[in-house]
């Protein structure tokens, strides 16, 4: 099935866009939620399936925890099986299988836990067989190829025996992640210490505590981009928050130089078209959610732009970089690779009549394309795949419509 949108439609009026909440924030604090001795009053839990599907999980507590093709579910509860003693099989989609694991695995290992490959070495499927008591209270952990392991074993070290204390290696990507997982310890009561690379948790225990999960900010892009490429409009994005946990906010000031003025107010954020001020170059490494969006967006707003930190793209739902190019071209936009991991996004100069994407199982590639339809006539593949964050992207695309 494929989801048609309109052409043209680059003018629309002032509309409010509900949003979804934030899946990486309802992920952790399922985890801490499990983790703690008392019952957590935790409202506005995700819609996204990757959220849903840690919550079953949880509920079930079946033999088999089958994540589909949710990252965060698989190393959040990878961790929580193994220190939680529990014998469990962990597995996902054909690509979840294919996307790494063995940092995380080494990592429990060290720590004690028990854990064998099922198939490949360092990938899904796993067997965990439990944790039989903590062996060592230091680990060192590379921060280059996902901070989801570090968020993983950071959430379970107040449990250990010992507390634990998490070495990081070399360069470490997605900080603003790791930085979003300690905040939320620290509001349900676990304190850290974060000196030279090296983060340090106490054993102790979560304390009862009340959350309200935020709106998502990484969904939250996709409107920043259509009305960069609108050529008129507003819209208020409701539910965000100008100091998020989520380093995805970000969009505001990469947005800021693509024609969107953000306002915030009291229930959220009111966003307006302003001069294009241009991008010359931005780092992905900490915000890897926003490179899709503001590919497409510099595509459509003619913006040459160099982008780094790209690195962690080719790991994720699928090899972002290559179905980037790959779809980019097809309106004669491009993404070069050159040297030292620099790549330079060449805008497009002319746009066909109709345009038609693939979208790779990766929810991302459906909603960064969206923005298209202030141009051309989009038509979009497999359209629910946004279900993984964003399953009323659709119905909230058909209030501008
Ligand atoms: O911890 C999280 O909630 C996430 C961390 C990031 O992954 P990496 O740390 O693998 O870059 C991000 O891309 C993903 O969507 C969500
Ligand atoms: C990379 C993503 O998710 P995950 O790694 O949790 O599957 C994402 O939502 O863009």
């Amino acid at each position: 099935m494929n989801i048609q949108l309109l052409q043209q439609l680059s003018t629309f009026g002032d509309i409010e866009i509900p949003l979804p909440s934030s899946k990486s924030e309802s992920n952790r604090v399922l985890i801490i939620d499990a983790l703690t001795e008392g019952s957590n009053q935790i409202s506005n839990l995700a819609e996204a399936r990757d959220t849903q599907t840690m919550i079953r999980l949880l509920a079930d507590n079946p033999p088999v925890f089958d994540v589909l093709d949710a990252g965060t579910t698989m190393r959040f509860l990878t961790a929580y099986a193994t220190v939680t003693n529990q014998n469990k099989i962990m597995t996902g989609t054909a690509r979840m299988c294919e996307r790494p694991i063995g940092i995380l695995v080494d990592a429990l290992r060290t720590i004690g836990g028990e854990i064998h490959y099922m198939n490949k070495e360092g990938y899904p499927p796993l067997a965990i067989h439990g944790f039989a008591g903590q062996k060592n209270k230091r680990v060192e952990v590379r921060g280059d190829v996902s901070s989801q392991y570090i968020s993983a074993l950071l959430m379970i070290a107040p449990l250990l025996p010992d507390g634990l204390e998490i070495a990081l290696q070399g360069k470490v990507g997605s900080r603003t992640y790791i930085e979003m997982t300690l905040e939320l310890m620290a509001q349900f009561g676990v304190e850290y210490q974060w000196v030279n690379e090296v983060i340090k948790i106490p054993a102790g225990k979560y304390k009862v505590t009340s959350f309200a999960v935020e709106s998502d900010w990484s969904g939250a892009s996709y409107w920043f981009s259509l009305l960069a490429c609108a050529d008129q409009g507003s819209l208020f994005l409701k539910g965000l928050k100008a100091n998020s946990l989520q380093g995805d906010s970000k969009i505001v000031d990469i947005m800021d130089r693509l024609g969107v003025k953000s306002e915030f107010v009291a229930d959220g954020v009111r966003l307006t078209k302003q001069a294009v001020k241009g991008l010359l170059s931005w780092d992905f490494t900490h915000c890897p959610d926003l490179a899709q969006t503001v590919a497409v967006t510099c595509a459509i707003l003619g913006q040459k732009v160099e982008f780094t930190g790209l690195e962690s793209l080719r790991i994720k739902e699928t090899d972002r970089i290559l179905a980037l190019q790959n779809e980019l071209g097809k309106f004669n936009a491009q993404l070069v690779e050159g040297e030292n991991d620099v790549f330079t996004l060449i805008p497009s100069v002319s746009l066909p009549s109709e345009v038609q994407i693939h979208t790779y199982d990766d929810h991302r590639m459906a909603m960064a394309f969206m923005p298209l339809m202030t141009k051309t006539r989009v038509i979009i593949e497999e359209p629910d795949v946004v279900n993984k964050s964003y399953p009323s992207f659709w119905k909230h695309v058909s209030l501008i419509q």
